[in-house]
């Protein structure tokens, strides 16, 4: 197969993980005769800095015209420190996620075997975790009108939701539940907001549809609590934008790390892939950000394409790095000086030798020890 796919590294850690997922990317190339082609773009801080803009109109031309998209992360002190900053680094993002309608934010969550005691929450409780979160990620309050009234003392941000927007994410939502557990749950906060009220509507006139499916509702704070006493009650999540961006970071808790956890953007004509993590800025260049989260949203854009040998084989050198511990330091207890690049070149390596189960494994050294 061929594909153009569009390198949006941005700022941060964002250049360091999407360089590994690139380079699982090209052992995959390589391993099963595609020709994948990487053109990178400019977003974010990075793009400010060069351009005056934080979505330089070259970067469109190129995300318009691509299959898919990798995106990093952005973002940087400097912004977030700054209220008064007219153009901001999120306004390349939130703008990708607007001019290419990717409405439909996928984050999935599992508990890893190998990792359930690097988790601060009880291993008991979350064996077995298994969720797919979809996020609503181009409308909503990070969208709506926003206000500052002329004296400076009063700000507002708008809340809308359109039926349309509902109705799109919402089958995707019930299509996703019948292929898995066949559980959905609407995570909203209808007793306070006539926005959650729309989503509660719109989603119970669609269930008929989808008799399969056991449908369920629950309050955002609640399901806050709900996600770390008993994560295994749900199976697709689906919620509204800024819900589900806060409740998949809380999410991420039960893998032990937010750097596992990657997303998949869908919109009808076009497909961004990212980690659900920031730019995690005081890790720049100090090779400690774990990669994983991008690698396997590089997985998720193989299997967006139907390259599902090609995902599953990424994911077991995942597996394999999680279980040997090749991992950064935010996972690993046993070895120090596992960084950022050698977690991508574990996993390459073992994309280009499936076979050699035990890893003669030259590339990392491990201080004293080598793996065997
Ligand atoms: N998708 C994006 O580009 C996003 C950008 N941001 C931006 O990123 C910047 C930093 O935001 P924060 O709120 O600090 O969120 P963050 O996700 O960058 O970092 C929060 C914490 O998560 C952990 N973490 C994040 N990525 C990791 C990785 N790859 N490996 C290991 N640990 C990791 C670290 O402990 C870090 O302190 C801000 O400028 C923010 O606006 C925040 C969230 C998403
Ligand atoms: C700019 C933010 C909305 C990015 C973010 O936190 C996310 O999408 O998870
Ligand atoms: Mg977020």
């Amino acid at each position: 197969m061929k594909l153009d796919i569009a390198v949006l590294p941005g700022d941060g850690v964002g250049p360091e993980v999407t360089a590994e997922a690139v380079k699982v990317l090209k052992a995959i190339a390589i391993q099963f005769d595609h020709i994948f082609t990487f053109q990178n773009g400019l977003v974010g801080a990075a793009a400010i800095d060069k351009t005056g803009s934080a979505l330089p109109e070259e970067t469109l031309t190129i995300c318009k015209n691509t299959d898919a998209l990798l995106f990093g992360a952005i973002g940087t002190p400097e912004y977030d420190n700054n209220p008064d900053a007219k153009v901001r680094p999120e306004q390349g993002l939130l703008g990708l996620r607007k001019t290419l309608d990717l409405y439909a934010n996928i984050r999935p969550v599992i508990a890893y075997e190998s990792l359930l005691n690097k988790s601060p929450l009880k291993k008991e409780n979350i064996i077995g975790t298994d969720i797919s979160i979809y996020r609503e990620l181009t409308s909503g309050i990070y969208f709506g009108e926003k206000r500052l009234s002329e004296d400076g003392n009063i700000a507002s941000d708008l809340c809308q939701y359109s039926r349309e927007e509902i109705e799109r994410i919402a089958h995707l939502a019930f299509k996703a539940a019948q292929t898995r557990k066949r559980k959905l749950t609407l995570i909203d906060k209808a007793n306070v907001l006539e926005s959650s009220r729309l989503w509660r509507k719109i989603v119970k006139e669609l269930a008929p549809k989808y008799a399969d499916v056991t449908l369920d509702f629950m309050f955002i704070d609640n399901a806050a609590m709900q996600l770390i006493i008993n994560p295994r009650q749900f199976d697709v999540i689906l919620t509204e934008n800024m819900f589900g961006d806060i409740i998949s970071d809380e999410a991420s808790v039960i893998g032990g790390s937010i750097g596992l956890l990657a997303s998949a953007s869908i919109g009808e004509k076009h497909a961004m892939f990212e980690p659900i993590h920031g730019a995690y800025t005081k890790a720049t260049n100090k090779g400690i950000a774990n990669p994983i989260a991008s690698i396997l949203s590089a997985a998720l854009l193989l299997e967006h394409f139907g390259l599902f040998e090609e995902a599953a084989l990424v994911r077991e050198g995942v597996d394999k790095s999680l279980k040997l511990h090749i991992t950064t330091p935010d996972l690993n207890t046993k070895y120090d000086n596992i960084s950022t690049s050698k977690v991508g070149d574990f996993i390459e390596d073992f994309i280009n030798n499936p076979e050699e189960t035990n890893l003669n494994f030259t590339n990392i050294h491990l201080g004293q020890s080598t793996i065997i």
